[in-house]
């Protein structure tokens, strides 16, 4: 390694650096977000409170919790929640997700929509499915989402040219 990338690594988590993950301390910050947002969860209905904190590209970081609804399918997830708001203010590029839930002895795992809806900015970047100690295991959206479909899938090369009117 040259000498000008080991003085941008100065005073940072090495390791994580080199494996382009945010360092420990970032992290935690990460971590600590997800469950104060939970606090602000709405969920009147299942009282099951969940809180996200998504890091964007250029380090901002957009919380989200669950809203459910009095017509149950319009809820939404806290995880969909920060990823909407960070792409509705411009982001739409992200190192990493911490997830929070009440769970005393389990991670909390994201549902199949979230996954998707992480997998499509991207099947390369971090969640970190935490316990309310703060304990957490980090996985990549790909691990959580294996073979998935994405934007990309859309434009590969199709047996027939389906015209756009019917
Ligand atoms: O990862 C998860 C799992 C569940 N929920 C919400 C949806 C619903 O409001 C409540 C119970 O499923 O928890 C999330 O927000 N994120
Ligand atoms: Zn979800």
């Amino acid at each position: 390694m040259g000498d000008l990338q080991i003085e941008m690594l100065h005073g940072k988590d090495q390791e994580s650096q080199l494996l382009h993950h945010p360092d420990r301390v970032t992290v935690e910050g990460l971590i600590h977000q997800s469950l104060e947002a939970k606090e602000f969860s709405y969920c009147p209905y299942s009282n099951f409170r969940v809180g996200a904190a998504l890091l964007a590209h250029d380090d901002r970081v957009f919380t989200g919790c669950n809203v459910e609804n009095a017509c149950n399918n319009l809820g939404v997830c806290a995880e969909r929640n920060a990823i909407a708001k960070a792409v509705s203010e411009g982001r739409r590029s992200f190192k990493a997700i911490a997830i929070a839930s009440d769970l005393h002895d389990q991670f909390i795992s994201p549902c199949g929509g979230c996954r998707q809806f992480m997998r499509e900015f991207g099947a390369n970047w971090d969640v970190y499915l935490t316990k309310p100690d703060g304990s957490y295991i980090e996985m990549k959206v790909s691990e959580l989402l294996p073979v998935s479909f994405g934007p990309e899938d859309l434009s590969m090369k199709k047996v027939v040219k389906i015209p756009n009117e019917y």
